[in-house]
């Protein structure tokens, strides 16, 4: 594989109400992973937990030093890859964040992100969610670096934001990841698209990755893990049922596109601008 070239699996499991199995099953499926030749692998939004307000508290570790983490660090240690963690509720004092970890393989933590925009919505007669009733929401946007290119993160909700993205594509990033839970509502009509609009917005790969669909749960996710060129096409993708997705992301494909059509240097940056304020 050339040196521009990064396999990357997107982690797509089944998630029950067992934190210890849950973890256990994470660290299996990166040891698959890496034994597929993934130097980077992709858990989904709250691995180690049922999605759903009433179980964050109960689910919710420190980090770094919560068992959940812990068994990334040294997992990614052991098997010598990247590991995105997902998320897993994090608790700091008395709030509790939705959060991901990012470690290397020397078992080192890379970076850690705390969900910006928290998920309340309200669709009449299909659901109801308000993840700002428990948890607090972040404030920084997060990336961190491969040999390969510069990573952009975001949790479920945060893809929803062209502007985190805007941001992330501006600082130099190549590739965004955002592990997610959508739904059996939003799920259908939002995910890929919004998937697809923020790699053509930005000429980025982005990849999604779910839970496995679980039918007897209070919240069914979508699952359609996936990854979207910088050309806005799924390159790979999977169904609702636990699976590992792998693609070959080829960094010079991004500079190409880029080249081909060059909107990220046509911007009218003395009509418009954007800012990050931290
Ligand atoms: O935006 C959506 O439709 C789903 C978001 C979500 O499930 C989440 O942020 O966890």
């Amino acid at each position: 594989m050339a040196a521009s070239t990064l396999r990357i699996a997107l982690v797509q499991m089944a998630v029950g109400e067992v934190k210890t199995k849950n973890v256990a099953r994470a660290v299996q499926l990166i040891k698959e992973a890496a034994g597929g030749g993934a130097q980077m692998i992709v858990l989904p939004e709250c691995f180690n937990s049922p999605y759903g307000t009433t179980h964050f508290p109960k689910y919710a570790e420190d980090i770094p030093g919560g068992e959940s983490t812990v068994a990334l660090r040294d997992a990614a240690k052991k098997f010598g890859v990247f590991v995105v963690g997902g998320s897993v509720p994090e608790r700091d004092g008395d709030k509790l964040f939705n959060t991901c970890t990012v470690w290397g393989p020397q078992g080192n933590m890379l970076a850690k992100h705390r969900k910006i925009h928290l998920f309340d919505i309200n669709v009449p007669g299909s659901i109801v969610f308000r993840e700002s009733d428990c948890l607090t929401a972040g404030n920084t946007p997060t990336t961190f670096d491969l040999p390969h290119c510069k990573i952009g993160l975001g949790i479920c909700y945060d893809m929803r934001f062209s502007e985190l993205a805007n941001i992330y594509s501006k600082l130099g990033c190549k590739l965004l990841l955002y592990p997610g839970a959508f739904n059996m509502t939003t799920g259908p009509a939002h995910w890929e698209l919004l998937q697809r609009a923020r790699a053509l917005d930005n000429q980025v790969y982005v990849g999604t990755i779910s839970p496995a669909r679980d039918t007897s749960s209070s919240y069914i996710a979508w699952g359609h893990s996936s990854m979207v060129s910088p050309w806005g096409e799924v390159v790979s993708t999977c169904e609702a049922e636990e699976a590992i997705v792998y693609a070959d992301l080829d960094m010079d494909y991004v500079a190409k596109v880029r080249q081909m059509i060059p909107v990220l240097t046509q911007k009218r940056n003395d009509v418009y601008e954007l800012t990050t304020k931290t």
